[in-house]
């Protein structure tokens, strides 16, 4: 089983601390959320166990079966969506998902046509991302999120931008989550993570 063990981190910009002493066992086969008010250190804390921020003390692990993973090939696990990640606009929504596969496959060996399809965007697919509305956008970000071959995935406000039909399909999505993957939101939206069984407030790492 995969998993992500902190202990004792703490994260600092400049003289500020965001949070200290978080100590968590993330496992493998559930999900969990980071809820707090704005500001609070969600995003912060998903990018840290993205691998994609350093921490400032303790200790990080990722692991699988008890077998130690290196941190830097810890990428190649994680497939991540965050408002603050952007997509490559001047690229049609066809020569994304090709693009993105030489560096991240999709699960199942998925075509990218059988990927537009699943996000709903086939009549797209030859349209430049930028011309996407900002819901459809969001659902490119999702979509490579949950459709790349990695076991962890990080979402960061799931359902921004997504009206009531896309956040039915994101509920989909996280339904046909495997058993051996790991899911890791950032909300403050009660409703994008009323599955999810363990909700960890960040303020009690303040
Ligand atoms: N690069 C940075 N340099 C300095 N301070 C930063 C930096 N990035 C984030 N912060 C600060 O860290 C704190 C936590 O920000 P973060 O984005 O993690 O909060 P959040 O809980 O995700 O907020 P929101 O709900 O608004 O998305 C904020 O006070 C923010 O100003």
């Amino acid at each position: 089983m995969l998993t992500i063990a902190t202990e004792k981190i703490g994260k600092k910009y400049r003289r500020e601390w965001i949070f200290r002493h978080v100590d968590l066992t993330l496992n493998a086969g559930t999900s969990y959320t980071f809820v707090g008010p704005n500001g609070s250190g969600k995003s912060t804390l998903l990018q840290l166990l993205a691998g994609n921020l350093p921490h400032t003390e303790g200790n990080l692990t990722y692991s699988q079966d008890a077998t130690l993973i290196d941190p830097d090939s810890w990428f190649r696990q994680v497939s991540i969506a965050a408002p603050y990640l952007e997509l490559v606009e001047e690229l049609t929504l066809d020569e994304l998902l090709t693009f993105h596969q030489t560096f991240k496959p999709f699960r199942n060996n998925l075509t990218t046509e059988a990927v537009a399809d699943r996000l709903l965007l086939t009549h797209a697919r030859h349209k430049e991302i930028k011309y996407f509305s900002s819901g459809m956008k969001q659902r490119v970000k999702l979509g490579l999120a949950f459709f790349s071959n990695a076991p962890v995935v990080i979402l960061d406000e799931p359902t921004a931008n997504l009206d009531r039909q896309g956040a039915a399909w994101y509920h989909e999505q996280v339904r046909q989550l495997g058993p051996d993957q790991l899911l890791l939101i950032g909300s403050n939206q009660p409703e994008e993570y009323d599955f999810c069984p363990n909700v960890l407030d960040v303020m009690q790492w303040k």
